[in-house]
């Protein structure tokens, strides 16, 4: 019987239910184990300013290193790149949509200054950027990501940028009781539970985080009964992908209020990698677009990394780090 750890959420919950599915449909008995995380208690703080790495991944870290439980459910987006020593990853499922979403305010009272919330709309789901005049209108969107706000403040500049903080299911809570426009969200975390509202617009040219959009499960190191289990549930192909991400954020990280997106995707023999570096405040932005072979991939994430330093994104992500 594997225990499966998990936090309480309503996707956490889901995403482990996928894993005992997973082990179960090849035979090995599995049960979940609920734990609550720092990050789940504390909904005021931004995570960026709760000032360590891992307020979702500890309390489950712990947990699997005292034995409680024999495997732990994360959302790889949410796992520091440097597992803690004695865990290690068993497998990552097979990626959802890994694309941001602007989920619309239902309860937002359109200004009578002429503002066309249906040429607004194009816009967002434009993945080019736009020629004309974007977003002149003054709107409000609510993230407490510093990945999404440098993205919508360099498209947008004229915007503000609420904080907001909680679950899923409190975030669109909290949407739904503000006067802002819109709140961004992971699609794959709405789409999993059944709770993305009809009209959401999918951002396109929004680069996610990496792994947004995966599953890992982590065990013991050394347990090898458990991990031959999970390596049979492992998508090779999602596992390639993230390991790039993950590795061009290792490569740059110096804070972890650092904007920096990842995104690879494999088509046929190649492996297509999007990274960028963006200042908090939007206003400066970096980017590398690059193709490797499918054989080069271990190497993917870090060569990434070299072209986008090569192209001045050093001197940025020092310079945000010093902000700190
Ligand atoms: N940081 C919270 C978090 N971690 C994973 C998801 C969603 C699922 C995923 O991206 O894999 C979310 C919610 C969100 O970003 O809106």
């Amino acid at each position: 019987m594997i225990r499966i750890g998990t936090r309480d959420s309503q996707l956490a919950v889901w995403q482990a239910t996928q894993v005992k599915n997973l082990l179960e449909s090849l035979g090995t008995p599995a049960q979940l184990e609920l734990v609550k995380s720092e990050g789940d208690l504390d909904l005021v703080t931004p995570l960026y300013a709760m000032g360590v790495q891992g307020v979702f991944t500890r309390v489950l870290d712990a947990a699997l290193l005292s034995n409680r439980i024999d495997v732990a459910v994360h959302s790889m987006k949410d796992v520091p790149v440097q597992l803690p020593e004695g865990i290690v990853e068993a497998a990552v499922l097979e990626r959802a949509s890994c694309n941001d979403i602007l989920v619309l305010n239902p309860n937002w009272q359109a200004p009578d200054t002429g503002f066309q919330i249906s040429a607004f709309r194009s816009q967002l789901s434009d993945p080019e950027t736009l020629n004309g005049e974007p977003g002149t209108f003054p709107l409000t969107i609510a993230t407490s990501s510093v990945r999404r706000k440098a993205q919508w403040l360099n498209r947008f500049p004229g915007h503000t940028i609420e904080n907001i903080r909680g679950n899923v299911n409190t975030r669109l809570r909290k949407l739904s009781e503000s006067n802002w426009f819109g709140a961004i969200f992971a699609a794959a975390g709405l789409e999993r539970i059944g709770l993305r509202p009809a009209g959401s617009i999918d951002l396109e040219w929004m680069l996610p985080a990496p792994a947004q959009g995966a599953i890992m499960i982590t065990a013991r190191k050394g347990d090898t009964a458990v991990l031959r289990a999970c390596s049979r549930i492992n998508h090779t192909g999602t596992a390639y992908c993230v390991k790039a991400e993950r590795d061009f954020l290792s490569e740059l990280m110096g804070g972890c209020a650092t904007p920096i997106s990842a995104l690879a995707t494999i088509h046929q023999n190649s492996l297509h990698f999007n990274g960028s570096v963006v200042t908090p405040d939007g206003t400066e932005k970096i980017e590398v677009a690059e193709t490797y072979a499918i054989d080069a991939t271990v190497a993917a994430g870090r060569a990434a990394a070299a072209k986008i330093l090569e192209k001045g994104a050093g001197p940025l992500i020092a310079k945000m780090n010093n902000e700190q």
